[in-house]
């Protein structure tokens, strides 16, 4: 039992004493504690030591929130697959050598997450150990497409136009690529919640990128692999994803006990479509933090309005946390929507 159970109720759509918050990226740069860990450490070290992935993991938990992430990338698993990165300063990730083939697809190794990613494994024990049931600790992984998407690009893009020409132009290959990282996903989810996640959440933050129809071609397959098999793990399964309006009832389907929604779909929309039978986690504009206080705290309670008391409602982001979100409106944030949503 957790002493803090109200995001894994919620996640089960049972009732709490109050809306319960994360934040997507809630461990960062906004955070001046994480800035000092930065200085001395690379972040691919803050990742890859269990007692540091661990500090930055519990940082935000003086904000007041209701869960804890895994410190960790969902970029993590390429290098075990044999697909080497680096995160270059101001650049973001950079792949070194970009898929562009079936003869480097087929190379691509299929990974027992106790290999390459004993790691990340560590880093969960040990923070459940220091968590003592404090709060619940959530897991993650990225989807397929939006992994792909690095893959191929070699780094971050605007348009997706490399990621397309193969999917549309060089499907075997594309299906290859998507199975491989699929059953890598798979598999690396298991043993998160093995090694003590209480939830875990698939990243599929560009998907977005795509129609409905094409969706259900190139990515539902894979990513129904994925959670069809994690969702019967025991713990709650948050499909996460941006500019899904149109999506989300592929999305849906392919799987999640949560889906995720952005700011451009109304929650109340977004979770008439998605349907009532799952909960939903969203959805306030990152950048709304950078308004003044009382507007911040509108806009949440219009986010709180629109999911109307109904359990199953998980407050967060539509997005990540960006780096210079100032502290003080993510902790007001974070009070109004306990305060506001307080049930008597
Ligand atoms: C696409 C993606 C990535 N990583 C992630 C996603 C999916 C979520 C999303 O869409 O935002 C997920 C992620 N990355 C990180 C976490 C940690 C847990 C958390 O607090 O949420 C999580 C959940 C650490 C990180 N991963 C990264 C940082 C910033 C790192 C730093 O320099 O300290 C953090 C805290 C680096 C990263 N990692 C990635 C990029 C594009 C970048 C560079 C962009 C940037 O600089 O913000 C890939």
């Amino acid at each position: 039992m957790k002493k803090n159970d109200r995001f894994l109720r919620a996640c089960r759509r049972e009732p709490t004493d109050v809306t319960p918050v994360w934040f997507m990226r809630q461990a960062g740069r906004y955070m001046p504690e994480y800035r000092a860990l930065r200085e001395k450490h690379t972040l691919l070290e803050l990742c890859k030591n269990a007692e540091l992935a661990c500090e930055v993991t519990l940082q935000p938990l003086r904000l007041g929130v209701d869960a804890a992430i895994l410190f960790a990338d969902i970029l993590l698993p390429l290098e075990p697959m044999g697909a080497a990165f680096e995160f270059a300063k101001g650049e973001g990730p950079v792949i070194h050598e970009p898929i562009a083939s079936m003869a480097q697809i087929e190379k691509l190794r299929v990974i027992e997450p106790r290999e390459g990613l004993g790691y990340v494994l560590e880093s969960i024990r040990t923070i459940q150990r220091e968590l003592a049931g404090k709060v619940p600790l959530i897991g993650f992984a990225g989807a397929p497409f939006t992994l792909a998407s690095y893959l191929i690009e070699g780094g971050g893009t605007k348009q997706f136009a490399k990621t397309k020409k193969m999917m549309y132009g060089a499907p075997d290959a594309w299906h290859a690529l998507m199975g491989k990282l699929a059953e890598v996903v798979r598999r690396y989810l298991r043993a998160q919640v093995e090694a003590g996640a209480d939830a875990v959440q698939l990243f599929d933050s560009w998907v977005g990128q795509l129609s409905p129809d094409d969706y259900r071609e190139y990515v539902q397959p894979h990513v129904r692999h994925i959670l069809q098999d994690v969702m019967t793990a025991g713990v709650p399964v948050i499909h996460f994803g941006t500019g899904t309006h149109t999506l989300l009832p592929a999305m849906r389907d392919a799987g999640g006990h949560v889906l995720g929604l952005d700011w451009r779909t109304p929650l109340a929309e977004g979770w008439s479509i998605v349907g009532h039978d799952r909960a939903v986690q969203g959805n306030l504009d990152p950048t709304v933090l950078f308004a003044p206080r009382e507007v911040a705290e509108a806009h949440a309670a219009r986010v709180l309005a629109e999911a109307a008391g109904r359990p199953g409602h998980i407050f967060n982001l539509g997005h990540g946390i960006l780096p210079e979100t100032p502290v003080e409106t993510v902790q007001a944030v974070i009070d109004f929507v306990h305060e506001k949503s307080a049930r008597s």
